[in-house]
């Protein structure tokens, strides 16, 4: 299996803090790979910055063979990469249904040039957009709550709707912040479930996850990260057993 991302020498500074550091990762097309590390490891800035967000200081970040590092957000997701946020994003007033119709770029209806095409066009491609919207309701189990204002909808729910806004370019490489976190158990079953459904239709998937049940039962490779730098990539098994993991994660713990 070919890597689909490739980081090489990845390096950000946030004042005296060198939160990403010579950092190395790959990830292979099709797998399930999570990413841990203990609080403050950088996990999130790394996301940050494969996905658009935050500019790196130098290091390289290969995405289907081709270089995006120093790409801007809109760009990387152009080209098939998404991201997810650890606090939901959804638009409070807006109704499940519309916050996923919100998501596709380039519609004709959101162009200067829609005033000049019939309506009917533009109508078209709503439909389209709608049942797109519906289908990735249905995926995620929300299909009964289209029509709800998204503010209305519980912590685990508006997890899903953070996942099913990602889901909605299908992208080629779906980055997941700590989708499971602050979800209650049965809510928590039922998003592993939804990710190995979204994992089964082709699409690439690397999760930030601190629930380690999870990480052991998705993922087929965890890489950890500690401040900054990668010290172990590995099976779950084999991740589990590292002394160097423990070392990194009992460090952070205070006596
Ligand atoms: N914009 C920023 N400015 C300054 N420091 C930052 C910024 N973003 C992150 N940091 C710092 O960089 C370090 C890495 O933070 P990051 O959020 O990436 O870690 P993390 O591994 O995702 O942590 P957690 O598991 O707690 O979410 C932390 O010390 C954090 O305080």
């Amino acid at each position: 299996m070919s890597n689909l991302l490739e980081i090489a020498g990845l390096n950000k500074r946030f004042g005296g803090l060198q939160a990403v550091d010579r950092c190395e990762l790959s990830v292979r097309e099709g797998s399930i790979t999570g990413l841990i590390g203990p609080n403050g490891a950088g996990k999130t800035t790394l996301f940050s910055i494969i996905s658009g967000f935050t500019k790196p200081d130098s290091g390289q970040i290969r995405f289907g063979g081709r270089r995006i590092e120093g790409l801007g957000a809109y760009e990387v997701a152009r080209r098939g990469l998404r991201r997810t946020f650890q606090i939901p994003r959804e638009l409070k007033e807006m109704s499940v249904l519309e916050n996923l119709m919100l998501v596709p770029e380039g519609q004709f209806g959101d162009r200067l040039l829609s005033v000049l095409l019939p309506g009917a066009r533009v109508r078209q491609e709503e439909q389209v957009n709608e049942a797109a919207a519906r289908e990735v309701l249905e995926t995620v189990g929300l299909a009964e709550k289209a029509d709800i204002a998204a503010a209305r909808l519980s912590g685990g729910q508006k997890k899903l709707l953070e996942l099913a806004r990602c889901l909605m370019s299908r992208p080629r490489l779906m980055l997941l912040d700590e989708p499971t976190a602050g979800v209650n158990p049965t809510l928590i079953r039922h998003l592993m479930k939804v990710m190995q459904k979204v994992h089964a239709s082709g699409i690439t998937l690397l999760i930030i996850e601190h629930n380690m049940n999870v990480i052991m039962e998705l993922c087929e490779r965890v890489v950890v990260l500690d401040r900054g730098h990668v010290i172990a990539a590995g099976t779950p098994a084999e991740i589990q057993q590292n002394k160097q993991v423990l070392d990194a994660y009992l460090g952070g713990v205070d006596a």
